[in-house]
């Protein structure tokens, strides 16, 4: 298989053939089936506490856009929720589709959302890199928040405004002054699920913490994120008009909610 990616030819049905995980026993995204979500007592709030100035630079590596952050020092922190200690914030990106009724990755009993934005954090307390944390069952922690399409989103637009500024597979732009928690919803109501990457190498070791409420995004910003490339300046234009993996089996896995 050539390089993996979205399309027909190495797109996620083909993954498989490369990482074998994909046919795991915790693959992610899932579809919740918010009937069969077990309310936890012990299950504490969410407490991201996240510094503006640990933002670098936003990048189009080829299969999203990510805001990338210094995660050299315990400067942005999520702790909390299902979480045991401190997960160190590495990186934001997103997921979308074609058109506005698809593009999420998690769906909540069958319906998709327009988009949905990862906050990627690895367990600094117990592990020295981000790499090492992504190879361990309680690595890392990604917080995914539904992007539903309605008002333009002022607080997005921050990112939305840059995306001409990489629109080429490789570029990335200084980004700094940023706090991804402007981002978040009013609740910080989760599910919580033990799941895995949804890009290759597809690895098993996310807890996952989705929020129940969705944020809102204009269908002309959405437009936005796909005009951006998949390729680098030089090679023949192709636009990334989808990055999302479809729902895996749940295989038994419980889904708790706060
Ligand atoms: C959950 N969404 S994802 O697509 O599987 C995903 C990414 F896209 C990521 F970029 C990173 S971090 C940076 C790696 N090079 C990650 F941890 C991650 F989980
Ligand atoms: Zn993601």
């Amino acid at each position: 298989m050539l390089h993996w990616g979205y399309d027909e030819h190495n797109g996620p049905a083909h993954w498989k053939k490369v990482f074998p995980v994909a046919n795991g026993d915790r693959q992610s995204p899932i579809d919740i089936k918010t009937e069969e979500t077990k309310y936890d007592p012990a299950l504490c709030p969410i407490s991201p506490n996240y510094d503006p100035t640990s933002a670098k630079v936003i990048l189009n590596n080829g299969h999203s856009t990510s805001v990338e952050f210094d995660d050299t020092e315990n400067k942005s922190v999520l702790r909390g929720g299902p979480l045991t200690g401190s997960y160190r914030l590495r990186q934001i990106h997103f997921h979308w589709g074609p058109s506005d009724d698809v593009g999420s990755e998690h769906a909540v009993d069958g319906m998709k959302y327009a988009a949905e934005l990862h906050v990627v954090h690895w367990n600094s307390d117990k592990y020295s890199t981000f790499v090492e944390a992504a190879r361990q069952l309680d690595g890392l922690a990604v917080m995914a928040v539904f992007l539903k399409i309605g008002e333009c989103n002022s607080q997005l637009k921050k990112i939305t405004d840059r995306l001409d500024a990489i629109r080429a597979k490789g570029k990335q732009a200084l980004f700094t002054n940023f706090d991804p928690s402007c981002l978040l919803p009013h609740s910080l109501d989760y599910w919580t699920y033990l799941g895995s990457l949804t890009v290759p190498p597809l690895l098993e070791s996310v807890i996952w913490i989705i929020l129940r409420e969705p944020i809102s995004v204009s269908s002309e910003q959405l437009a936005k994120f796909r005009s951006l490339l998949c390729t680098a300046e030089g090679e023949a234009a192709c636009c990334m008009l989808r990055n999302y993996r479809p729902p895996q089996p749940l295989k038994g896995r419980e889904v708790r909610r706060n």
